[in-house]
């Protein structure tokens, strides 16, 4: 088996990759790493989750010299927060060899970017637009730039990011090596090789017979659109999910479950490109440190991001596209865990359901809409849990008294019946606004282009395009929450549910 000290990485590196708690290489690593240390070009596609940053990010740090003082290694990223995800494990990786990666992304201030530039990082990971921007300022140089990765290189070809990525690259040395990563290679990253590669290039595909993750557990429900809501809610009542990423196709969507989920008592929270990169930043710090519980989200959280933690995927809205699903469903079953992923599907989008599965190889299994009673059990399933985890872990000693004349005057069973009646959540019937969507045109996917259609109107500075949340998202802002009442009693708040803040 392969080590990663037999990939001729030296000791500061390999003290990082352990302190990362890294014990070897996966395959893409395995291979793409001494290709990219002889500095070839390359094209790395492997399953998501299986560590392509650290394929990337391991050979650059390494081929950093720290006594040039310009930057070395540019990496871009289609969104903020993959940009900021990128950096960190940059800075990870780099960390002995005190190699220094700035994350460069669009919605935050400039002026503090360019500040934290002029410490001369020796490593930029960045959004086109914003990267473009400071490159027409000059605030960022790259004549000693020798390495650049396009990381997700078909989802910037899919957003019309093609023409800033020509402007960056045409302003680097000529002398340089590129590297392009995703768990998907549709027939259009060909021309975007072609022009910006050297035909040498080598092509790394890790081999599956899949292009999705084994270890997920794929499922998809047949729903009428009325009704997907309150299915969402009595699945994650009864698969409880540790952490859950809930994909929708609008930025209305988003807005719409996420506050039903929250008028429901679960802890959801949303993020899409309308909002403040502020709000993006606190959303997903929230969510990566589970503080909610629920993160529900358009595409724009689909491509790279990595939570541990992360057990379900539910996508409310099937995806527009096979590519789309793949990227989705792998926020689970990352670095060899397990995952569940279930896709709502309306009777209408049965084509989209079979294309996606002639794409990735894999077979969807139909399942049944749980009924509210499979929900109440799997709600006092956890509840049982909660009880048994507190009996195993929690000193108990304190509440020994009570218990004892509890026993002396109730039926054992009866008491353990109201202790597990106090910890279920029940069935939440508070009303709910969920504006219905129309299914997806079938005729709109064409199988063969590999994903969105390039269209370079749709690009935006330094972010997301507001094309593939859709809809009108300007006006959201307002939405007046609905003939509800009652939400501000809630007290069954999943982020409040563990078995001792209830006991308070
Ligand atoms: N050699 C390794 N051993 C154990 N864990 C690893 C290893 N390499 C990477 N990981 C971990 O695996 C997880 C997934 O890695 P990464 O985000 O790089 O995947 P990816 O292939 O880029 O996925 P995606 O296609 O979704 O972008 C991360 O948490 C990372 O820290
Ligand atoms: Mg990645």
């Amino acid at each position: 088996m392969t080590k990663f000290k037999d990939l001729g990485i030296e000791t500061r590196t390999l003290k990082a990759i352990s302190d990362m708690g890294f014990e070897e290489p996966t395959p893409i690593q395995r291979d793409s790493i001494p290709v990219a240390l002889e500095g070839r070009d390359l094209i790395g596609q492997a399953q998501t989750g299986t560590g392509k940053t650290a394929a990337f990010g391991i050979p650059i740090i390494e081929k950093i010299d720290k006594d040039e003082s310009g930057v070395q290694a540019l990496i871009v990223t289609p969104t903020r927060e993959l940009t900021i995800q990128v950096a960190e494990e940059l800075n990870k990786i780099g960390n002995h060899k005190r190699i220094r990666t700035l994350p460069i992304y669009g919605g935050q201030h400039i002026g503090l970017q360019i500040k934290a530039l002029k410490k001369r990082p020796q490593i930029l990971v960045g959004t086109p637009g914003r990267l473009l921007d400071h490159l027409n300022r000059k605030t960022i140089r790259l004549g000693e730039l020798n390495t650049v990765v396009l990381d997700e290189a078909d989802e910037m070809l899919n957003m019309g990011f093609i023409d800033d990525i020509k402007s960056i690259l045409s302003q680097i040395p000529e002398e340089h090596h590129t590297m392009l990563f995703s768990a998907t290679m549709p027939k259009a990253i060909q021309s975007l090789a072609n022009q910006f590669m050297k035909e040498d290039r080598e092509i790394i595909r890790v081999k599956a017979s899949e292009m999705t993750v084994t270890k997920i557990d794929q499922r998809y429900v047949k729903v009428h659109e009325r009704e997907k809501f309150d299915v969402l809610c009595r699945l994650l009542d009864i698969q409880a999910p540790e952490l859950a990423i809930i994909f929708g196709r609008t930025k209305k969507r988003v807005d719409e479950v996420t506050d039903a989920l929250n008028k429901r008592g679960y802890s959801a929270d949303g993020i899409h490109g309308d909002l403040t990169q502020q709000k993006r930043d606190r959303v997903m710090k929230k969510f990566r440190s589970g503080r909610v519980d629920i993160l529900v989200a358009t595409d724009v959280a689909a491509r790279g991001i990595d939570i541990s933690g992360v057990s379900h995927v539910y996508n409310f809205d099937i995806p527009q596209d096979p590519e789309s699903y793949v990227h989705r469903i792998g926020r689970t079953g990352r670095a060899g865990n397990t995952g569940v992923a279930i896709t709502f599907m309306t009777s209408r989008e049965f084509d989209h359901l079979k294309t996606i599965e002639q794409i990735t190889k894999k077979r969807m299994e139909p399942m049944t809409i749980p009924s509210t009673d499979d929900a109440i059990e799997g709600q006092q399933r956890m509840a049982a849990d909660q009880l048994i985890n507190a009996i195993k872990n929690d000193d108990l000693d304190s509440y020994h008294n009570v218990a004892d004349e509890l026993l002396s005057q109730y039926n054992a069973r009866d008491i353990v019946a109201a202790a597990l009646k106090g910890y279920t959540k029940e069935p939440d019937k508070t009303p709910v606004e969920i504006t219905p969507i129309k299914p997806l045109d079938s005729k709109k996917r064409s199988s063969k282009g590999g994903g969105r259609p390039y269209n370079k109107n749709n690009k935006g500075k330094g972010g997301r395009p507001p094309k593939r949340s859709g809809g009108k998202p300007s006006q959201q802002g307002n939405r007046s929450s609905g003939g509800s009442g009652g939400s501000g009693n809630r007290q069954n708040n999943r982020s409040h549910r563990s078995f001792k803040q209830r006991v308070k």
